[in-house]
């Protein structure tokens, strides 16, 4: 006689969809029953044909529910929630910066944060974040609002060899758009389309990345990030590559310079995206550091999917501020889903 064991699960699952200036994700609320990840559930919701799709998967959770959220929870106790995310290809990472903002957004949609009371202090495997809610920065062409902006704490950066943020960081290696032959470079990165072995500068966000600054426009254009970068010696965890033009600097409303610049990026466990939170973080600091002395502390990132703002704070952290956006609540048929 054979007996069918009763589902696991049930048989829907409720999710959210959002993103970050298109870095986009699939949320689900870590209190409803059967949201637990793994890596064939987080591949089938991130498939954009079978799936839902999204660049990541991202489950908010109280940080008690995790082992990585307990042990948060020890050193901090106001990071009673965790953002537990997915790369689409089903590996953890570390930290996801446009992920952190959505989170915010999907926090506060569930009542679960309220920022006329304080900021969201966030668990994430890379350590606490800090959300602060910046009001819509301008209103569309239409007259409609543009979407609100979250200002995120990233926590500190480091650079190869363990160091961390700050002004004796900055060698003034030279002009940021003259990346030949830069002393910081610690990687060799070869990109379809570019000249192979351009030098790359490894930065440390909680997630890997690797940088390398362009000379032009027609660069910028020319990569084919269809494949996986080759980066060189091969980072043991994979890294982000992050593909970066500076486009100038001026003069803010605080009379303090602001830089501007253009990036590509190819995701770890992803390919390339419209968008990388700690991506625009780990270009704007690369360049920064190779400008020199006196270059500006604010960056505007122009990324496919959008602009975000990268501040380099005192005490060696960097804060990432940029829209986010739920587009979709939606019941999922869990058995479709994962045949
Ligand atoms: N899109 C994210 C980064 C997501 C993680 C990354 N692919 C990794 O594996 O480190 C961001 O906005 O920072």
């Amino acid at each position: 006689m054979t007996t069918t064991a009763a589902p696991a699960h049930a048989r829907t699952l409720h999710v959210h969809k959002g993103h970050g200036t298109q870095n986009d994700f699939v949320l689900l609320d870590g209190r409803e029953p059967g949201t637990e990840l793994d890596a064939p559930l987080v591949r089938a919701l991130a498939d954009r044909r079978s799936g839902l799709g999204g660049d990541g998967v991202i489950r908010l959770v109280a940080s008690e529910a995790l082992p990585e959220g307990r042990a948060l929870l020890a050193d901090d106790p106001r990071a009673t929630q965790f953002m537990d995310y997915r790369n689409a290809d089903g590996s953890v990472a570390e930290m996801c910066g446009n992920g952190v903002r959505v989170t915010a957004l999907l926090a506060r949609r569930l009542g679960l944060w309220d920022p006329t009371t304080g900021d969201l202090v966030l668990g994430t495997r890379a350590g606490v974040r800090v959300v602060r809610h910046e009001p819509a920065p301008g209103v569309r062409a239409d007259g409609t609002p543009e979407p609100d902006w979250y200002a995120v704490d990233m926590g500190p950066w480091r650079l190869p060899g363990g160091t961390g943020g700050g002004d004796g960081d900055r060698p003034g290696a030279g002009p940021a758009a003259a990346p030949a032959g830069l002393p910081d470079a610690r990687s060799s990165v070869t990109v379809p389309g570019l000249p192979p072995g351009l030098p790359g500068l490894d930065v440390d966000l909680g997630n890997p990345h690797t940088v390398v600054v362009l000379p032009d426009e027609g660069a910028l254009v020319a990569a084919d990030l269809t494949a996986v970068p080759l980066v060189e010696p091969a980072p043991p965890a994979g890294t982000n590559v992050e593909l970066v033009l500076p486009t100038g600097e001026e003069t803010g409303a605080d009379g303090r310079l602001v830089g501007r610049a253009r990036m590509r990026v190819h995701e770890r466990g992803v390919g390339e995206t419209r968008s990388c939170g700690t991506g625009a973080c780990a270009a704007a600091l690369a360049v920064r550091v190779w400008a020199g002395a006196g270059a500006p502390d604010t960056w505007f990132v122009d990324v496919p999917g959008g602009t975000v703002r990268v501040r380099v704070l005192a005490g060696g952290h960097v804060e990432l501020a940029g829209p986010a956006v739920l587009v979709a609540d939606a019941v999922l048929d869990r058995d479709a889903l994962l045949a």
